[in-house]
């Protein structure tokens, strides 16, 4: 967790984001508001519904690519999402390498009513609390960024406010210390955030070894639904996709595409 990754320097933003966020709404103003926020919507159940979900992402850039694409309009961004059958929505809120903000995802809040995932590099309670107060229902841990003591009050303060934590992970040893912490949904991300390499194997390689009613999610690296059905094949009960969707030009036909094929009878579903 040191040591001049990419990850390291987004989190060194990241802090510094936080801090400057904290000095003008502090931890008990934000705790404040998140206790007048809307109760969270349950995204374990939208996750378990028939067929592979699709949690499709607003992302405008990436450390990785660059700019991806405009998008002048999150709320339309993500109806179109709603529209093609998104059952989760992940917007990145990060902003020095995403471009990503919370005012997007107040506009995707006020747009759609499916869960949201405030998709951010969290670091501690603030953020947890400001995604709540923001009307998340879902935040990310990831576990390459958080020693264990840390990932596990992260995630059980999460919890205790109603919200699911989507607990990323890259490698076997790092799925461990997901479960160890208490996860139940387990994100295992093709993109090792260190390196940026994309390896779609990593999903078929991490997910036989965890338990049966842990909702698996394979993120990254969804291009159409070829990849959804391998993942699927793989043990996924939801992939997670940005760039697939963002670049697609037709973003609901594309979010559609991969609804359809999770839906299909031939597609295969872990059962819970
Ligand atoms: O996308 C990146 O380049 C990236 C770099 C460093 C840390 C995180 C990064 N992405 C976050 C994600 O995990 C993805 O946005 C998400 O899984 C969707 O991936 P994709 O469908 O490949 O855009």
């Amino acid at each position: 967790m040191t040591g001049g990754t990419v990850l390291d320097s987004i989190i060194e933003g990241v802090m510094a984001d936080v801090a400057a966020r904290e000095a003008v709404l502090d931890l008990a103003a934000v705790k404040e508001a998140a206790l007048r926020a809307p109760d969270p919507r349950d995204a374990t159940a939208a996750l378990l519904q028939p067929g592979i979900g699709v949690i499709a992402e607003v992302k405008r850039a990436s450390p990785s690519k660059g700019a991806l694409a405009n998008i002048p309009d999150p709320a339309d961004l993500a109806r179109a999402y709603e529209a093609g059958g998104a059952r989760v929505i992940s917007v990145l809120t990060e902003e020095r390498r995403f471009h990503g903000s919370l005012a997007d995802f107040d506009a995707v809040r006020a747009a759609v009513d499916v869960p949201l995932l405030r998709k951010d590099f969290i670091v501690g309670p603030y953020q947890i609390h400001e995604a709540r107060a923001h009307g998340a229902d879902v935040i990310l841990l990831i576990v390459a960024a958080l020693e264990q003591p840390v990932l596990a009050s992260l995630l059980d303060r999460t919890e205790s406010l109603g919200m699911t934590a989507l607990v990323e992970v890259h490698t076997e040893e790092e799925a461990d210390r997901a479960l160890e912490a208490g996860a139940t949904v387990i994100g295992v991300n093709a993109r090792n955030l260190k390196t940026l390499d994309v390896d779609r194997d990593s999903f078929a390689r991490i997910a036989p070894g965890l338990p049966s009613n842990i909702i698996k999610v394979a993120e990254s690296g969804v291009r159409g639904p070829a990849d959804l059905l391998a993942y699927a094949g793989a043990g996924a009960d939801a992939v997670l996709v940005g760039e697939g969707v963002v670049t697609s030009g037709d973003p609901r036909q594309a979010v559609s595409d991969l609804v359809t094929a999770g839906a299909h009878p031939s597609c295969p579903k872990p059962s819970h």
